[in-house]
């Protein structure tokens, strides 16, 4: 008997040449399409110290006009080597005519992000319109990040943060190399 939960029917493609096609509204993020791994540092004031971290972050689509995109993060020691998982997010990157983004964005700290962008130029800059925040989540008031495809292979990220009384200001920057180079593309 057919068994219509069986296997997942319409999994996402993670290549601009795989199938399903991207929709035509993805044009402006297709080259995003993938598994990115990096590492990357950051600060805020309000911390002792700054940190390294390794990152990994995925981009990829069903067909409908939105990437799905997820990423995880972990601090490095000063040799480099993991310490402990940091910050994961996961979200949606809702494509609009003109290259206008629409981006939820979710953390396990509580908070979540609703931001408003463009992709254009190789890169896509998002900040945020509204911070949602759980009962125990610390105080965020605005981010606003800058994905940048500095070549097909690398994508370079930058965030800034206006949190816990303090204005907007950089937190983190990585760059990250595209896991199996130059497939697809
Ligand atoms: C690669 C992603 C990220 C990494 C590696 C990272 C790392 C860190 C670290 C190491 C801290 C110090 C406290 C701790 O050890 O947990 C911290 C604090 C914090 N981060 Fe991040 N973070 C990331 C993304 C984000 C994002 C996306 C947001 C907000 C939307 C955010 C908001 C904050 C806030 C509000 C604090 C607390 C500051 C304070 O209480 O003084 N972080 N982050």
């Amino acid at each position: 008997m057919h068994h219509p939960a069986r296997e997942l029917p319409f999994p996402d493609a993670l290549r601009p040449g795989a199938r399903p096609a991207p929709h035509p509204l993805l044009a402006p993020v297709t080259g995003y399409l993938g598994t990115w791994r990096g590492t990357g540092s950051g600060g805020y004031p309000t911390l002792d110290a700054d940190f390294s971290y390794a990152q990994e972050v995925t981009f990829s689509h069903d067909g409908r006009p939105f990437l799905a995109y997820e990423a995880r993060a972990w601090l490095l020691d000063a040799d480099g080597q993991p310490l402990r998982p940091s910050a994961r997010e996961t979200g949606w990157w809702r494509l609009q005519p003109d290259g206008r983004v629409e981006a939820l964005i979710t953390q396990p700290t509580g908070i979540a992000e609703i931001s408003v962008g463009h992709a254009r130029d190789g890169a896509v800059d998002l900040a945020t319109e509204r911070v949602a925040l759980a009962p125990t989540a610390k105080e965020v008031d605005a981010t606003r990040r800058r994905y940048t495809l500095t070549d097909p292979d690398t994508l370079t990220f930058v965030h800034d943060l206006a949190a816990v009384g303090r204005p907007l200001q950089h937190h983190l920057s990585a760059r990250l190399r595209r896991e199996a180079p130059g497939q697809g593309i």
